[in-house]
């Protein structure tokens, strides 16, 4: 048997689900050791590799997790909340490095996630791309430069499926964006403006979500200022920028002690 790490993908007929089944499997670094969906899902007992397209690879949708979680050395989980704490508390179990690329989490069930961590690695991160998790630095940077005349906007786009928002990589930049400034962006955050709402106040980052089509992420971080305009910007067009920056997570995981890390211990930035 190879001593490729082995792989279970929960979510696995998702969105993501399907690009990370591709993009372990064709990347030669990994073996994908199990394909989880929730119950009731019909894709239970088909072939993920047939389902993703990649024809037949021996790997069986399964609802229950416990068996592939016990013969694998990472879960990559891009699903729900409430789905992935019960997947922290069993990949814990088994000693694997959870790879947490879920969003819409709230302080309380991010929380949560601690007790998994004494035993295992989790990594989690609104968005695992290179680029997104870069724009976080310079975000941070461009926003410790310049003092509140220039009013800090997020703004971002994504498909008319997405179920969260802000989005996860949007409450990334923002985090970048005030701790730039020295501030939390718990007292400073401002979104969903609708009706009067008074004047901007001076200091808030803002959020604003567009929701459309077949978008995959797109994200400004918008400097505004009288006279001149700073936008850093990153456009995601395919979601295998993910799936590679979470496969990179899962494999750079494993010989880390347990703990929550993100992607910029990942990447090294
Ligand atoms: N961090 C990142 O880089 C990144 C990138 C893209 C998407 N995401 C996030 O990943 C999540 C999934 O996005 P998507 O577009 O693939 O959504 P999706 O709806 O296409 O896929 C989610 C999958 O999870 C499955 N699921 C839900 N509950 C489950 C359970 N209890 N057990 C097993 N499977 C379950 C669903 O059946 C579905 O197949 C979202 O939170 C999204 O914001 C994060
Ligand atoms: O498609 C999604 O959903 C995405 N979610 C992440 C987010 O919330 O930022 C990353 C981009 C795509």
């Amino acid at each position: 048997m190879s001593d490729l790490p082995g792989i279970v993908i929960t979510g696995a007929t998702g969105r993501m689900g399907q690009m990370l089944v591709k993009t372990v499997v064709q990347s030669g670094k990994a073996r994908l050791v199990g394909a989880i969906e929730r119950e009731g899902s019909e894709a239970i007992g088909q072939d993920i590799g047939t389902l993703c397209g990649l024809g037949p690879l021996g790997v069986l949708v399964e609802s229950d997790p416990l068996p592939s979680f016990a013969r694998a050395q990472a879960v990559i989980d891009f699903t729900a909340p409430a789905a992935t704490l019960e997947f922290a508390a069993l990949a814990a179990q088994a000693r694997a490095v959870h790879v947490i690329g879920t969003t819409g989490m709230t302080e309380a069930e991010i929380e949560q996630l601690a007790p998994a961590a004494l035993h295992a690695v989790i990594i989690r991160a609104g968005n695992m791309s290179l680029g997104v998790n870069l724009l976080t630095q310079l975000t941070k940077k461009v926003a410790a430069a310049l003092d509140e005349d220039y009013d800090i906007e997020v703004i971002e786009a994504h498909h008319n499926q997405k179920v969260d928002a802000p989005s996860g990589t949007a409450l990334m930049l923002g985090e970048a964006a005030a701790e730039g400034r020295g501030v939390s962006l718990k007292d400073v955050s401002d979104s969903g403006r609708d009706g009067i709402t008074g004047a901007r106040k001076r200091g808030d980052i803002g959020f604003s979500a567009i929701r459309g089509g077949d978008i995959v992420g797109e994200h400004d971080v918008m400097f505004a200022a009288m006279g001149e305009r700073i936008i850093l910007r990153h456009i995601a067009s395919d979601r295998s920028v993910f799936a590679r920056g979470a496969l990179k997570a899962a494999l750079w995981g494993q010989d880390k002690s347990p703990g929550q890390y993100d992607m910029i211990d990942v990447l090294g930035l």
